[in-house]
C-alpha cells in the first residue's frame, strides 16, 4: 500500500516512522510520503486559507493549493507505479471510523490523506476529486480537535495492521475487540502476566487452573462485564453464544 499525506504540519506525521507503521515501511509493505501543503501556496505568505463565503467564524482551506497539491501527488504516485487511489478526508462531519471502515480502507492499494485545519476544506475540492476516485470522509469521534492530522495517525495505524504480513502474530488482530468472530463487539477483559504476586495482588485462580474451557468462559464473562459497564450499546450486537454459561472455548 502507498499512503500520501498532504498537510500544513508534516512534522505531526513523524510518528509514522516508528512502531508498527515504521516497521511496515522498513519492510517495504507500506510506502508513506508526507507533503507540505504550503509548497503549493505561491503567495508571499504561503496562504492556504481564507474567510468563508456567507460569513461566519473561522477560515476555510482554499481550492488553489489543494488542487495543485493533489494533482501533483497523484502524478507522482502514478509515476512511481501506484494505482487505484482513494482520497481520505478526516473531518468531524465524516462517517464514523470503525474496524469495518478500516477494513474497507485497507482494500485500497493507495490512500491519499487530506487532513484539514480551520473550518475545513472548500467543498469543491472533494467534489472535484470524487469524479476521479472514491472519497471517504471519516470522523474519529465527537470531540473538538485543531485539525485532522491526529486522525491520519489513528486511521493509518488501524489500516496498516490489517495489511498482509504487517502483524507478526496473525492471531492478534483476530482477538481484537472489534474484529469479526464470536467475541466481536465485546471489549477486552482484564489481562495478567508475571509476576504472580504484585503489591499483595495475585492472579485470578481460574487463569492458573489450566482448564481451557473455564478460562474461556471466565474471559467471556469478564469481557461482557466490561462491555456492559463501558459500552452498553455494543451488548445488543454480541453473538448470543457469549451468554452461554457452559465452560467452552468459542
Ligand atoms: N474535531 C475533530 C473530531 C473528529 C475528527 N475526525 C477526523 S478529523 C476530526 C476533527
Amino acid at each position: 500500500m502507498r499512503i500520501d499525506v498532504v498537510t500544513i504540519f508534516p512534522e505531526y506525521l513523524e510518528p509514522l516512522k516508528v512502531s508498527l507503521v515504521g516497521k511496515a515501511r522498513a519492510a517495504g509493505r507500506l510506502d508513506v510520503q508526507v507533503h507540505d501543503l504550503r509548497d503549493w501556496a505561491h503567495d508571499r505568505h504561503n496562504t492556504v486559507d481564507d474567510t468563508p463565503y456567507g460569513g461566519g467564524p473561522g477560515m476555510v482551506m482554499m481550492t488553489g493549493p489543494w488542487g495543485e497539491a493533489l494533482d501533483d501527488t497523484l502524478a507522482a504516485g502514478y509515476e512511481a507505479g501506484a494505482g487505484g487511489p482513494a482520497l481520505v478526508v478526516p473531518t468531524p462531519s465524516g462517517r464514523p471510523f470503525t474496524q469495518v471502515l478500516a477494513a474497507e480502507l485497507s482494500a485500497h492499494p493507495w490512500l491519499i490523506f487530506a487532513p484539514a485545519r480551520y473550518e475545513g476544506i472548500d467543498s469543491r475540492v472533494t467534489a472535484e476529486y470524487r469524479t476521479r476516485m472514491p472519497v471517504h470522509e471519516v470522523s474519529i469521534g465527537d470531540y473538538v480537535l485543531a485539525g485532522g492530522e491526529a486522525a491520519v495517525l489513528v486511521i493509518t495505524e488501524a489500516v496498516a495492521r490489517l495489511l498482509p504480513g504487517v502483524l507478526g502474530n496473525a492471531q492478534s488482530h483476530r482477538d481484537d475487540s472489534f474484529a469479526p468472530g464470536a467475541m466481536a463487539n465485546l471489549l477486552e477483559g482484564p489481562v495478567f502476566t508475571k509476576p504472580p504476586q504484585w503489591r499483595g495482588r495475585g492472579i485470578p485462580d481460574v487463569l492458573l487452573s489450566g482448564h481451557h474451557g473455564k478460562i474461556a468462559r471466565w474471559r467471556r464473562d469478564e469481557a461482557l462485564r466490561r462491555t456492559v459497564a463501558n459500552r452498553p450499546d455494543l451488548v445488543q450486537r454480541c453473538d448470543p453464544a457469549v451468554f452461554d454459561r457452559r465452560d467452552r472455548e468459542m
